[in-house]
């Protein structure tokens, strides 16, 4: 039965023509207790987690009749699945199992079979090769240090490492206390250090510049490559590695390979096609997604960049979240009910986009790895039946760090015609303090507290009228632009705060997300983890390939595809 024919359903439907509607402004006059009822926090390992929800269009019978939506649509047995082991991605015939990658205890088994002794097997190999390449100890064909690393995959394979080692990219800072001289004392604590001396760098568009840009600036000598692809046979990784592998041996032996090439992959023949010694393989298994795979051997370069322990604490500030979702009550349960409330806008009141705005410079490619994580899971509209979805699923996810957003999309979001609702992400404290005093953390924080305040509040006509009339603009000027100076306000926000970033906190970060993820596909009855609508592009790509030609004409296509590709033949 669709999910839609459910009394939850429609009694939520009947919701959104209520408290959907309802203004969030006065439910907070009304109610001062209100961010009391709408918030969770968690402590762990002491990092707080705080989530408000309370500037969203809900009350207690809202969130009440979407806990049951969860339940009719079976969230709970379904997650005793995934942490089961159980073949849940039914279309792949294969376990989601990535929760087993930061498990802290010894047993995760799927099929029968215990994977943990596996995954530390491959966590031992990672951590002796980091501290090899870390210290110098491990040395290139010419006896010289390891100073760069290159990743060279696409998707899940360069998304998870390139935001995860921008999140944790502190590396010593600047002494601004050095370089103010009248500097009147550190407000921001000095936080640990998680960056070392490695470059590190990402190579995934098969578009010819990205490799040559990277290459240009390294040396052959100094540079180790680590060739990261679940299956190894993605055109792109494929074509940038057989690049790299060019650029090294134009001037390196190909003896000198085993020093300067290594492989992330569940594919030991192609590895070993591609002429990497399996010794410097690092396995996993094909119950991790791509999307989810950051946790496995796909995380070496952040292991590389960061240290394998920081490594290791962030996987288990995801394990902590996992137990958190696992075991918390569906009244407190921070994933469910990031889940639940996107259901409320999508399926209810029509929202279509969903934004994610981390206060935090160091998230800037947060959106962009969860436009993966979630469209990719939940862009389908076909149901574990095989149906037609009669509903929507998966919403479009973007953002961009604020306050650089605010200066250039917010407008939309406070006064466009559709609704987004946003989820907004800051930590308490900042690593970086360049004023000596917290300034710019301070005017950080303000903006991300003004903006959900705003984006609530509005800004009705009488106090829109009332700032004007004290600006002293003549009544005819202000009839005239009065319009314009009202936001309607009631913009549906959530918060998140971080006592401060770290790998800990990140790790339950991302966490936090993806088990949003799973519920939401669970409530949407899809399979959350195939991705078959990647691949038509791909077959077609293969097909048009060899029609790329300077010079040759085609005539097997659509007329447009047909003329598009001429025109470039004829200009190549
Ligand atoms: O790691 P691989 O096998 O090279 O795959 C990379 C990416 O390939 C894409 O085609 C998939 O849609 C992604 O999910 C995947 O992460």
């Amino acid at each position: 039965m669709s999910i839609t024919k459910t009394a939850e359903w429609a009694k939520l439907a009947e919701l959104a023509k209520t408290v959907g509607q309802s203004s969030i402004r006065e439910a907070f006059q009304a109610d001062p207790s209100r961010f009391d009822k709408f918030n969770m926090k968690l402590n762990e390992e002491g990092n707080d987690f705080l989530f408000d929800f309370s500037k969203n269009r809900i009350d207690e019978n809202v969130m009440a009749e979407l806990r049951n939506l969860a339940k009719v649509a079976n969230v709970d047995a379904m997650k005793k699945k995934m942490f089961g082991g159980e073949k849940i991605n039914f279309t792949e015939d294969r376990a989601v199992f990535h929760v087993a990658l930061r498990h802290q205890g010894d047993e995760m088994s799927t099929g029968g079979k215990n994977v943990m002794p596996d995954i530390r097997a491959v966590q031992a190999h990672m951590k002796e090769f980091c501290s090899e390449i870390i210290s110098g100890s491990w040395t290139g064909f010419t006896g010289k240090k390891i100073e760069n690393i290159v990743n060279i995959g696409i998707g899940g394979s360069d998304l998870g490492p390139l935001m995860v080692t921008e999140a944790l990219n502190r590396a010593a800072q600047l002494d601004w206390n050095q370089l103010v001289s009248n500097s009147i004392g550190l407000d921001c604590p000095a936080l640990k250090p998680f960056k070392n001396h490695l470059g590190i760098h990402f190579i995934s568009n098969v578009d010819g510049t990205h490799v040559s840009e990277v290459l240009k600036k390294l040396d052959q000598e100094t540079t180790l490559c680590i060739i990261a692809s679940k299956t190894f046979t993605t055109q792109e990784t494929i074509t940038n590695a057989n690049s790299a592998k060019r650029w090294f041996l134009s001037k390196a032996p190909e003896s000198a390979i085993a020093k300067h090439f290594v492989a992330l992959s569940t594919n030991k023949e192609k590895v070993a096609a591609f002429g990497i010694d399996t010794k410097n393989m690092f396995e996993f298994w094909d119950w991790v997604g791509g999307r989810y795979s950051l946790w496995s051997a796909i995380g070496l370069s952040i292991a590389l960049s960061v240290g394998f322990d920081n490594y290791m604490q962030l996987l288990k500030g995801a394990a902590s979240m996992d137990q958190h979702f696992l075991n918390a009550p569906a009244e407190s349960n921070i994933p469910l009910t990031m889940a639940l409330l996107g259901v409320w806008y999508s399926n209810f009141l029509g929202a279509e986009s969903h934004a994610m705005l981390p206060y935090d410079q160091y998230l800037h490619r947060f959106a962009a790895y969860f436009q993966q994580g979630d469209m990719e899971s939940n862009g389908k509209y076909v149901r574990r039946n095989g149906d037609e979805a009669d509903y929507q699923t998966g919403p479009i996810i973007w953002g961009e760090p604020g306050t650089n957003g605010q200066h250039a999309f917010y407008q939309l979001i406070h006064q466009g015609t559709r609704l987004i609702p946003a989820d907004f992400i800051a930590t308490c404290k900042s690593h970086n303090n360049p004023t000596g005093d917290g300034l710019h953390h301070r005017l950080l924080l303000a903006n991300f507290l003004a903006q959900t305040e705003a984006l609530m509040l509005g800004k009705s006509s009488s106090e829109a009228k009332a700032e004007l009339e004290k600006a002293n603009m003549p009544a005819e000027q202000i009839q005239k632009i009065l319009p314009h100076k009202i936001f309607k306000g009631n913009r549906p926000t959530n918060s998140i705060l971080l006592s401060e970033l770290n790998p800990f906190t990140l790790g339950q970060l991302i966490a936090a997300y993806e088990h949003k993820i799973f519920v939401q596909g669970i409530i949407w009855d899809i399979n959350s983890y195939d991705q078959w609508g990647v691949e038509l592009g791909k077959q077609l790509a293969k097909q048009i390939e060899p029609e790329i030609q300077k010079g040759s004409t085609t005539t097997a296509h659509d007329s447009s595809t047909n003329a598009l590709i001429n025109f470039i033949n004829a200009r190549m």
